[in-house]
């Protein structure tokens, strides 16, 4: 079983435009709505593949109801904590290059009961030897340390733990060292305070965390593919795996399509080879589909994975997100 824990879920709309102009109306070509936020589309990922996974959840408000009725729709088996503010509504805008622009709402306020609410539904849906993830941002009023005190008491039941979060929540939880962390580029950056600008400093910031004491650290570099780093990979072998996609639609959830395969394979007993191989095939089938969508097999089906223990490290790491929109300094 593979327990996920969302703190600040959305519904996800994705609006297609033939292109963007800044401050002019735009007509949409098409649009969509899917359940959204990490946690709850590792576990739509995983449910598309017959896995065993459980999603927990805050709901509130219109928009937590909405939320509650896609995930009936696709068949999620979850535990809704109800919370008193209003859930919140993500939108993605793309256009037909697979451009995507997300514009992410902060999510609902939530009290110290509610917060603590969340963390006990997990740990009550967790046994001994399960995978519990915490995925995502968390919404106003939850105290940073949320997956770092998560990491520290479903260790205590003897459940492994995955991260996948950004800022101040996911360096607390980095320091309580979870099994497993899924950074992107942007992220395993900040994490090291570092920049990456290859595959071979990707590879040395995965293995600095590793040696610190987390057990796995899989990084997802979009476009190039993700990187695989455990204490039992040796330095001269790091695992590296890369699908080509011909028509990117929407890179949203990609990552967490690549958590959902790597966890996957990894409960099911397989090597992290295979596992990461098997995340790559899962995010890169993620890009091919609209908005939110979770690749299920026949979409896997689709994809061809290139996996090597030899990849060339002198590769520059093809900047997206943040770092591609971040001025370089200039020299006065
Ligand atoms: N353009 C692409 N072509 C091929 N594969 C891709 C592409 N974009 C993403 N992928 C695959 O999906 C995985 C996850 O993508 P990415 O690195 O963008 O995740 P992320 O930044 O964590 O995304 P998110 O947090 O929005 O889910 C990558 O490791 C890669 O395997
Ligand atoms: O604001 P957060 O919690 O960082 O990210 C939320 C989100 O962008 O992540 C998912 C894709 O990974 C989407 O379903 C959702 O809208």
């Amino acid at each position: 079983m593979i327990v996920t824990l969302t703190p600040n879920p959305s519904v996800d709309r994705t609006i297609a435009f033939d292109s963007i102009r800044i401050g002019e109306v735009q007509r949409a070509t098409s649009s969509r709505i899917d359940p959204g936020g990490k946690g709850i589309n590792v576990s739509r990922a995983l449910i598309a593949h017959g896995a065993d996974t459980r999603a927990v959840l805050p709901v509130g408000g219109p928009e937590g109801r909405l939320l509650a009725e896609l995930l009936e729709l696709a068949g999620v088996p979850r535990c809704e904590v109800p919370i008193a503010g209003a859930g919140r509504m993500n939108v993605a805008a793309v256009t037909p290059d697979g451009t995507t622009t997300k514009l992410n709402e902060a999510g609902p306020e939530l009290t110290g009961e509610e917060a603590d609410a969340l963390l006990a539904a997990t740990l009550d849906a967790a046994q001994p030897g399960n995978w519990v993830v915490g995925c995502g941002s968390l919404p106003p009023g939850v105290p940073s340390d949320l997956y770092a005190d998560l990491v520290a008491r479903a260790r205590n039941l003897g459940a492994r733990v995955a991260i996948d979060s950004s800022g101040m929540p996911f360096n607390a939880a980095v320091a309580a060292k979870p099994s497993l962390i899924k950074p992107n580029h942007d992220e395993l950056a900040e994490l090291v305070g570092r920049p990456l600008p290859t595959l071979g400093d990707v590879v040395d910031a995965a293995r600095d965390l590793v040696d610190d004491g987390i057990e796995v650290v899989v990084v997802s570099l979009g476009a190039d593919g993700a990187v695989a780093v455990d204490a039992t990979s040796a330095e001269s072998d790091p695992l590296w795996a890369n699908a080509t996609v011909e028509r990117p639609l929407s890179t949203v959830g990609a990552g967490d399509c690549l958590l959902a395969g790597v966890l996957f394979g990894l409960d099911a007993g397989e090597g992290l080879g295979a596992s990461l191989a098997r995340g790559v095939a899962w995010g890169a089938a993620a890009v091919a589909l609209p908005g939110s969508r979770v690749p299920g097999p026949a979409d896997i089906a689709e994809v061809t994975v290139r996996t090597s223990t030899e990849p060339d490290l002198s590769m520059p790491i093809r900047l997206t997100g943040e770092q591609a929109h971040t001025p370089t300094p200039t020299t006065p």
